[in-house]
C-alpha cells in the first residue's frame, strides 16, 4: 500500500485513472443530444465512439453529415475536448456570435496549445499581425504583385529548372513548399532574406513542429502539459531562436534606419522604404510605443507565426491544384494557358492585380481544387467563453468551455449544391460567374477567396482567414506561371489525399514530370 503512495507511482496512477474515466464517459454537463459514432447497446459507448471517430475521421464527417446535418450532435474525438457539431442551418449563427460568447481566439489557443507550443505565447494573445494583414497586406496586394511575380520566376527556375529539351521529374509538394516559402517571405521580409535557405527551412520546420507537439501534448493531462512541453516543444524553441538569430541583424538595421529616416527625410528622398510585412510591423510597433512589440525577438516571432499560418496552407492548395490538373484533361491546361496569354497581352505582358482579376478560369480552377481538397474538414471552430454557456437557435444549451463546429468536408461534395460533385471541373465557378440568369451577388459568390456557409475552406464571417485575399493572388500567380512556362506529362490516376487526424492533406510524396516550354 505504501508503495502506491509514492509520488512516482501515485502520479501516473492518478493521471491514468483520470484518462480512463474521461474516455469511458462523457462530461455530465454536456447536453443530451445524439453522439456521432455511437451505436445502441454497446459497452463503453463513449469510448468506442471516440475510437471510431478518431481512427477514421473521413467516415465520421460523412456519416455525421448524412445523419445529423439537421440537429446538433456531440463529436467525441481524441484531443478535441468537448465538441459539438451544429446543424448546417446554424453555421451562420456560429460566426455571427460576439467574441465574448464564441471565441476563435480561445479555440486557437486550445487546439494549437499555443501557451505550450509557441515559444512566446504573448505573440498570439496580442494580435498585431492580424491587424497588419487586414489593414496593410490586403490593401498592398496591387503593389506587391510585381515582387511576387519576380520571386515566382526565380524560385521555379531554381526548383523546376529551365530544361526545355527533356522531362524533369519533380516532387510536387516538396518543391512547391520551397517556392511558396520564397515567394511568401519576399512579401514578409523582402530580398535577400526570402532566399535564405536556412530561414525558409526554419519557417517550414516550425510549421511542422507545432502540430507535432500539439498531438503529443494532447495525450498529456492538462495540468502536466507545461512540464511535458519542456521536452516536447524543444524543437519549436530551438527553431524559433535560430529563425530570430538570422533576422536580428536585419531587424536592428531597419530599426536604426527607420529612426534615421524620421529625422533626415531629405537623406532618404531617393530611397523608398521597404514595402514588406517586417517594415509595416516595425512601424506599427513604434507607433504603439510598446517596448515589447519593438523587440527584435518579438518582430521575428511574428514573422515566424505568419510563416506558420501562410506557408503550409498555401503549399497544400497549390500542390492539390497542380495534381488535379495533371490528372485531368490536357485541354483544361490549354484553355487556361489561352486565358492567361490573352489577359496578359491586354495588360502590357506583365502580371498585375487587374490582370489576375480578369482571369476567371484561373480563379475558378483554384476554387474548384480547394472545394475537392480543403485542408479543413470541420469548420469555424469556436469555443464557448460565455460563463453561463450559450443556447443555440434550435434550443440546445452548450456549456462554457465546449467547442462548436460546422459541417465542412461533405458540404463541398453535396450533390444538392454541385452537379457531378466528385468530379474536378476547373471552370465550374467561372461558368457560375458568367450565368446572367443569376443575380450579381450570387454570381460573385463564385470567386476563389469568397467565403460562405457552404464553402468554409477559409472559414467564414468576420474572423475568416485574413490572409485569403493575398493567398488567392499569390496562388493564382504561381499556377498561372507554371501553366505558361511548363508542359506537364499528363497522368491518369491521381494519388489519393491523406487524412491526418482532422485534416485532409495532399499526397506529399507524389511526383510529376515537367518540361520548360520554348516560348
Ligand atoms: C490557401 C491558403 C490558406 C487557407 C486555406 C487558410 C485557411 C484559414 C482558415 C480556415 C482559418 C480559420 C478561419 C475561421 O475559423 O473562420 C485561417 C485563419 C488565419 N489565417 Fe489563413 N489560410 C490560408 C492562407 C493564409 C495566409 C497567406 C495568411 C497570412 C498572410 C493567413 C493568415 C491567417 C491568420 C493570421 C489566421 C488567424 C485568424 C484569427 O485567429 O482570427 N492565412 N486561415
Amino acid at each position: 500500500m505504501d508503495s502506491l503512495l509514492r509520488p512516482a507511482v501515485a502520479g501516473p496512477l492518478v493521471v491514468g485513472v483520470y484518462v480512463v474515466y474521461r474516455l469511458l464517459r462523457s462530461d455530465s454537463r454536456l447536453p443530451d443530444i445524439p453522439v456521432i459514432g455511437q451505436r445502441d447497446g454497446e459497452w463503453f459507448p463513449w469510448l468506442r465512439a471516440t475510437w471510431r471517430n478518431s481512427t477514421d475521421f473521413r467516415r465520421t464527417v460523412i456519416d455525421a453529415y448524412n445523419e445529423h446535418r439537421d440537429h446538433a450532435a456531440l463529436l467525441p474525438v481524441f484531443g478535441l475536448g468537448n465538441a459539438i457539431l451544429l446543424p448546417v442551418s446554424e453555421t451562420q449563427w456560429i460566426v455571427d456570435q460576439p467574441d465574448s460568447v464564441l471565441s476563435i481566439h480561445q479555440q486557437t489557443i486550445e487546439s494549437l496549445q499555443t501557451d505550450h507550443t509557441i515559444p512566446d505565447p504573448r505573440l498570439v494573445h496580442h494580435d498585431f499581425h492580424h491587424r497588419i494583414i487586414v489593414t496593410t497586406l490586403t490593401s498592398q496586394i496591387g503593389n506587391l504583385v510585381p515582387d511576387v511575380a519576380d520571386e515566382c520566376q526565380w524560385s521555379f527556375d531554381k526548383f523546376w529548372g529551365r530544361n526545355a529539351d527533356e522531362w524533369t521529374e519533380v516532387g510536387v509538394y516538396d518543391t512547391l513548399r520551397r517556392v511558396v516559402g520564397n515567394v511568401t517571405n519576399r512579401v514578409f521580409v523582402g530580398l535577400p532574406y526570402c532566399r535564405n535557405e536556412d530561414l525558409v527551412g526554419l519557417g517550414l520546420a516550425f510549421a511542422q513542429d507545432v502540430p507535432t507537439s500539439v498531438i503529443m501534448l494532447k495525450f498529456v493531462w492538462s495540468p502536466l502539459r507545461s512540464l511535458a512541453a519542456m521536452l516536447v516543444a524543444r524543437p519549436n524553441r530551438v527553431h524559433a531562436k535560430q529563425f530570430a538569430d538570422i533576422l536580428r541583424p536585419e531587424i536592428e538595421r531597419r530599426q536604426r534606419e527607420y529612426d534615421d529616416r524620421v529625422n533626415n527625410m531629405d537623406k532618404y528622398a531617393m530611397q523608398p522604404e521597404p514595402n514588406d510585412f517586417l517594415q509595416w510591423n516595425i512601424k506599427l510597433a513604434k507607433a504603439s510605443g510598446s517596448e515589447y512589440e519593438c523587440r527584435p525577438t518579438t518582430l521575428a516571432g511574428r514573422l515566424l507565426l505568419l510563416n506558420f499560418a501562410a506557408i503550409h496552407t498555401s503549399s497544400f492548395a497549390i500542390t492539390h491544384a497542380i495534381l488535379d490538373l495533371v490528372h485531368s484533361k490536357k485541354e483544361y491546361i490549354e484553355e487556361l494557358r489561352e486565358e492567361i496569354q490573352t489577359v496578359l497581352a491586354e495588360h502590357g505582358g506583365t502580371w498585375s492585380k487587374q490582370a489576375l482579376a480578369k482571369m476567371d478560369k484561373l480563379d475558378s480552377t483554384m476554387r474548384e481544387s480547394v472545394r475537392l481538397n480543403s485542408l479543413i474538414t470541420i469548420g469555424v471552430g469556436r469555443r464557448v467563453v460565455a460563463k453561463d454557456g450559450v443556447t443555440t437557435p434550435s434550443g440546445v444549451h452548450i456549456p462554457y468551455g465546449t467547442s462548436v463546429w460546422a459541417h465542412a468536408h461533405p458540404v463541398f461534395t453535396d450533390p444538392a449544391l454541385y452537379k457531378d460533385p466528385n468530379e474536378f471541373k476547373p471552370f465550374r465557378f467561372a461558368e457560375g460567374r458568367r450565368d446572367k440568369d443569376v443575380e450579381y451577388v450570387k454570381r460573385a459568390r463564385n470567386a476563389f477567396a469568397t467565403t460562405n456557409t457552404d464553402f468554409l475552406a477559409f472559414g467564414h464571417g468576420r474572423n475568416a482567414c485574413p490572409g485569403r485575399f493575398f493567398a488567392a493572388s499569390e496562388l493564382k500567380l504561381l499556377l498561372g506561371h507554371v501553366i505558361l512556362h511548363y508542359d506537364f506529362e499528363m497522368r491518369t490516376e491521381r494519388p489519393p489525399n491523406k487524412w491526418i487526424v482532422l485534416n485532409l492533406l495532399p499526397p506529399m510524396e507524389a511526383t510529376i514530370r515537367v518540361k520548360r516550354r520554348k516560348v
